[in-house]
């Protein structure tokens, strides 16, 4: 498949901090989600990524564009659309005015054809509705979806999402869950989250980072087959357990090393997960 996105070498010291410590990967349409604990360094890779904030070293390419030079990196900008981690929204702007401002900074000038796409978006993200309506008067996956429709505006190519789904109930994660699924047809779209099940459920492809490096690349079926073997119940919590939890039966559910002749269960991606950030040198698989 047509890779989209590119990066080798990326890294990034705060100080001390490795936040991005050589991280090189390859996008492809479709979502890709992106996994790792707090500070893991989820949230500078999309900064970099979307030339929000320049790597020490290394380099990348969107949709064949380099960001290493002014030219290329407003070529970059024009072909992304970005929903940051807090999304500054005016609370007293409407969501069509909201859409519109950020429609003019992506240089939408034509004033009726910009109006025509800041409708379009805000229909395809279902808030065609309550367009008017002031920003501090929807729910919080409203206002998500506000952010949505600003990322979406001008049909970008490349769609970059940090933690769209923290925070909403479960109907209102489904609904987004639907979005993102629509926004990935034909589109790459890179998306971290804390929510393996949005990953399980929606993504092609998953990076897991920890410490600044990816330590897992490849499909969320290889992430789960990698606690294979791994995961077992039993009556009482295990030694070998690196996780173990009563669940609701009664019995314990335990992920890491088994005893010989485990009564062995299917893994999930959270196990695989769990595991790929315990494995002291994870490898990665693709
Ligand atoms: N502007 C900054 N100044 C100093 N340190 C920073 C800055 N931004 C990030 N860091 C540090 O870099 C590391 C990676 O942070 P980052 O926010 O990218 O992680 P994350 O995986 O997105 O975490 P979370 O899941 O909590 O959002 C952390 O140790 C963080 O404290």
């Amino acid at each position: 498949m047509t890779v989209t996105v590119s990066a080798s070498g990326l890294t990034l010291r705060y100080g001390a901090t490795r936040a991005l410590d050589d991280v090189s990967l390859r996008l492809t349409p479709g979502v890709t989600g992106l996994l790792g604990p707090n500070g893991a360094g989820k949230t500078t890779l999309l900064r970099v990524l979307a030339t929000a904030v320049p790597a020490d070293s290394g380099a990348f390419t969107v949709l064949g564009r380099d960001p290493g030079t002014a030219r290329g990196r407003q070529e970059v900008r024009r072909a992304l659309g970005y929903l940051p981690q807090t999304p500054g929204f005016h609370p007293d702007f409407t969501p069509f005015e909201f859409v519109d401002y950020v429609a003019i900074l992506k240089e939408l000038t034509d004033r009726a054809g910009r109006h025509r796409e800041v409708r379009r978006v805000l229909a395809e993200v279902g808030l065609g509705e309550v367009r008017g309506k002031r920003i501090r008067k929807l729910s919080g996956g409203m206002r998500q979806r506000v952010a949505l429709a600003a990322a979406l505006v001008g049909d970008p190519g490349f769609l970059v999402l940090d933690e769209p789904t923290v925070g909403l109930d479960p109907e209102q994660r489904l609904r987004f869950r639907e979005l993102i699924a629509e926004a990935g047809e034909g589109r790459t779209v890179l998306l971290s989250t804390h929510q393996t099940e949005d990953v399980a459920m929606l993504c092609h492809r998953v990076l897991v980072m920890a410490d600044g490096r990816i330590r897992f690349d490849g499909t969320p079926a290889e992430l789960a087959a990698r606690a294979a073997g791994r995961v077992w119940s039993s009556t009482a919590r295990d030694a070998g357990a690196k996780a173990g939890w009563r669940t609701g039966t009664g019995a314990f559910r335990n992920v890491g090393d088994p005893p010989e002749g485990a009564d062995l269960l299917e893994p999930t991606l959270e196990d695989g997960y769990l595991l790929a950030l315990d494995d002291e040198h994870a490898e990665v698989t693709a």
